[in-house]
């Protein structure tokens, strides 16, 4: 079974608990605790495989460095970035998110390919009172290698699990992609010896 890990960042009261609550149990809360991070696991079939999926829902922590990001990083195979499209602060944040995951230092210390992220403007519900255009999402996420899109954790269930489908079904790829580039186990071994030896014999 593959693990696939998950991690919903974004700033405070964005949503992230919201979506993450809709695409678990398909319902709406309205509020959410936010004074404990929690990691939800559920059990998916994708692609023919069956998932053992993790969502890391941090708690705010104003006083934890913003982002420093560091277990996070390492943790997970892929982000989910919120921001709420009426509040532009929020958006600012989940630049500086985006930014801090795509450093150079950050993407290739660890991953052998790059870490899929979507980024998310929740609360599209909201958009008469919009602070953040789409076009502007859309940028941010065109110029970072991100997906993206626009919903409403209030009024959107197909949508919000439509989105996590997508993000998971990039980690797959990612996890594929990682697998052609390692060499793995005795078969590459006896591949790269023959190679060597094969050419040398050809040459003599
Ligand atoms: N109108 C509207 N409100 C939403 C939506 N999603 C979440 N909210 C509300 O926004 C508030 C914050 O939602 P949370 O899910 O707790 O946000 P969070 O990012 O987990 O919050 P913290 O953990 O405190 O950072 C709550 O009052 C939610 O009801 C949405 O799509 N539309």
């Amino acid at each position: 079974m593959n693990d696939v890990k998950l991690a919903v960042l974004g700033g405070e009261g964005t949503g992230k608990s919201a979506l993450t609550v809709r695409f678990l149990t398909k319902r709406f809360i309205g509020e959410y605790a936010s004074n404990f991070e929690s990691i939800y696991s559920k059990h998916l079939y994708l692609e023919g495989k069956q998932l053992n999926l993790e969502i890391y829902d941090p708690c705010s922590q104003p006083k934890k460095a913003k982002f420093s990001l560091t277990s996070e990083l390492h943790w997970a195979d892929g982000f989910v970035i919120v921001y709420d499209i009426s509040d532009r602060s929020s958006f600012a944040f989940a630049k500086a998110l985006v930014y801090r995951i795509r450093e150079p230092q950050t993407s290739h210390c660890k991953r052998a390919v790059e870490s899929a992220v979507l980024l998310v403007g929740n609360k599209q519900d909201l958009c008469h009172v919009r602070e953040v255009g789409w076009e502007e999402g859309q940028k941010l996420a065109l110029d970072n290698r991100c997906q993206f899109c626009e919903l409403s954790a209030a009024e959107q269930s197909l949508e919000v699990e439509m989105m996590f489908i997508r993000i998971i079904k990039d980690i797959l790829t990612n996890f594929k992609l990682k697998e052609k580039r390692r060499p793995s186990g005795s078969k590459s071994m006896a591949k790269l010896i023959n190679n060597v030896f094969g050419k040398r014999r050809k040459s003599v």
